[in-house]
């Protein structure tokens, strides 16, 4: 970060109820995004798939295609033309995206010029069978991005993942060591897993890849129960708002978590604007207090990064 200055902002998480009229969604969350740039917000994220319902059967009917731009993608348009007219930065969720034959869940990210500055595609599809529960074949329809995401914006170095991407420590690890000030995670968990991983995951992503090598390094399991803030960042999510006559149902619960792993600000499962104040500096008290990356062990366990950095 440039200034102190520029290391205190606010964000903000815009739980959006999600309708099956695509225009209703677009005017939506245009007003969300209005509404939290008033309030101050400096980053405002959206959820996952915010533009339309999340089923097999919506996503190649809502796709937009994202490189064509314009007319062919109205919702990144919009989400263009907010960034640049109230000068904020915006992680904007996620819509289907079409390229080609293919389907993506993916995230963009707009600069304060209205500049398109990445593109996350969701790596890791969500393809779970819970029998009775909770089961989801993401990969019927969509494809799996092939890159890891982070960039430099205006309010420091994000990291992007999507949803499913939270439960794989190693990308976060991966952002982590390449400097992210902060990962961000539009999200969609279910009424299954949303009670049991949703704020596990967000406040545990920062310490599990050390932990989980160490632990089948040196067969002590318990070094797991010490999961809180390793990375020591701010971790953000996002969810579309609890609809509970569609046909996936989402837990909701945006929350952002600090460099000690602890809740900052979160909501429960109804339509919000989450404010809450992100403070870089507080990253490297953290890490004074606790120096993890100076105390890792390199000699016994590494992440092993392959360096593909998406981009737009
Ligand atoms: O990881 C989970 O349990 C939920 C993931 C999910 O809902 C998604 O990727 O859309």
């Amino acid at each position: 970060m440039a200034s102190a200055e520029e290391a205190r902002f606010k964000i903000a998480l815009c739980q959006l109820a999600v309708t099956s009229d695509k225009e209703k969604n677009i005017a939506h969350a245009r007003q969300a995004i209005e509404d939290a740039a008033g309030k101050g917000a400096r980053l405002i994220l959206l959820p996952e798939i915010w533009n339309s319902p999340y089923s097999n059967d919506s996503f190649p009917v809502y796709a937009e295609d994202i490189d064509a731009g314009g007319d062919a993608s109205p919702s990144t348009a919009m989400l263009s033309e907010l960034s640049r007219t109230l000068k904020v930065t915006i992680v904007g969720g996620s819509i289907p995206e079409r390229s080609g034959d293919r389907l993506y869940n993916t995230c963009c990210v707009f600069d304060t010029d209205g500049k398109l500055i990445a593109k996350h595609r969701k790596i890791h599809l969500f393809d779970i069978d819970i029998p009775g529960k909770m089961t989801f074949k993401e990969s019927k329809t969509l494809t799996a991005g092939e890159t890891p995401t982070i960039i430099d914006t205006d309010v420091g170095r994000i990291g992007i993942g999507i949803c499913y991407d939270i439960q794989f420590q190693e990308l976060a690890a991966i952002y982590a060591s390449r400097g992210a000030h902060l990962l961000c995670y539009p999200g969609a968990f279910n009424m299954t897993t949303g009670p049991l991983h949703w704020e596990l995951m967000q406040r545990a992503r920062f310490i599990e890849l050390a932990n989980l090598i160490v632990s089948i390094i040196l067969l002590m399991h318990f070094f797991l129960k010490f999961r809180a803030a390793d990375f020591q960042l701010y971790v953000a999510t996002c969810s579309p708002a609890r609809d509970t006559g569609s046909s996936y149902v989402a837990w909701g619960h945006s929350t952002l978590v600090g460099p000690f792993g602890e809740v900052l600000a979160t909501t429960e499962h109804e339509e919000a604007i989450v404010i809450s104040e992100i403070d870089y500096s507080l990253i490297e008290q953290r890490r004074t207090y606790l120096p993890f990356e100076r105390q890792r062990r390199g000699d016994l366990y590494q992440v092993v990064d392959v360096q593909r950095v998406g981009s737009v």
